[in-house]
């Protein structure tokens, strides 16, 4: 597994070792020890998959608060995003910033969003299936979100209008977002 550090504390991509032969591939998808010996110790306990039909579809920004706050570790089986997390956590340096990473079937890269982050993608092609791991199980009275297309974010997303759910459209903007995260500023 190849660490790509970003420059976010905490959100790391992965680049899984692909063993290619006549047959097609192979590939860790997910190796609790290897993550652990990244300095990534977390229990996952759900799996997620979704399929998006539609190019230029937008999930998210999506979160859970504290204390079933969720930690993901997200990869593409089928198709392309654009994926994207945002600090939200209180206090932090980086609050309200947010980086992208292209996901693909191709580069099978896996992205690790830890709690305290917002996330959310868009489709790039058609039939795009994302699958991630998450931490902790949803929580319908928990689950929350911001608006994808927040002004003050200034998120460079590849589309100017989305496909989103009406939840999705309805999200409100990160001033208005109830966030019980805390960043704590390690010695
Ligand atoms: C996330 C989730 C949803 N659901 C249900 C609720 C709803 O009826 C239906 C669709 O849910 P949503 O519209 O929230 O699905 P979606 O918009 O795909 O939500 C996901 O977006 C990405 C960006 C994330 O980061 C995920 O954590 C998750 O929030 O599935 C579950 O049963 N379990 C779950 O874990």
């Amino acid at each position: 597994m190849r660490v790509i550090q970003t420059d976010f504390d905490a959100v790391v991509l992965l680049e899984p070792i692909v063993h290619e032969d006549a047959r097609g591939f192979f590939m860790e998808s997910f190796n609790e020890r290897t993550l652990n010996e990244l300095g990534i110790s977390v229990k996952f306990i759900q799996d997620n998959h979704s399929l998006s039909e539609k190019a230029g579809t937008v999930r998210g920004l999506h979160y859970q608060l504290h204390p079933q706050a969720q930690a993901k570790l997200v990869r593409v089986t089928r198709g392309v995003i654009y994926d994207v997390v945002v600090d939200i956590r209180k206090g932090s340096p980086t609050f309200g910033k947010w980086r992208s990473f292209i996901l693909s079937e191709y580069n099978k890269r896996m992205l690790f969003v830890p709690k305290g982050f917002a996330h959310g993608f868009c489709t790039l092609v058609p039939n795009t299936e994302v699958q991630y791991k998450v931490d902790e199980h949803y929580s319908a009275q928990l689950d929350r979100g911001i608006f994808w297309n927040d002004s003050k974010l200034k998120i460079d997303w590849p589309v100017t209008e989305a496909i989103l759910s009406e939840k999705d459209a309805n999200l409100p903007l990160l001033d208005d977002a109830h966030i019980n995260f805390t960043w704590e500023r390690t010695p």
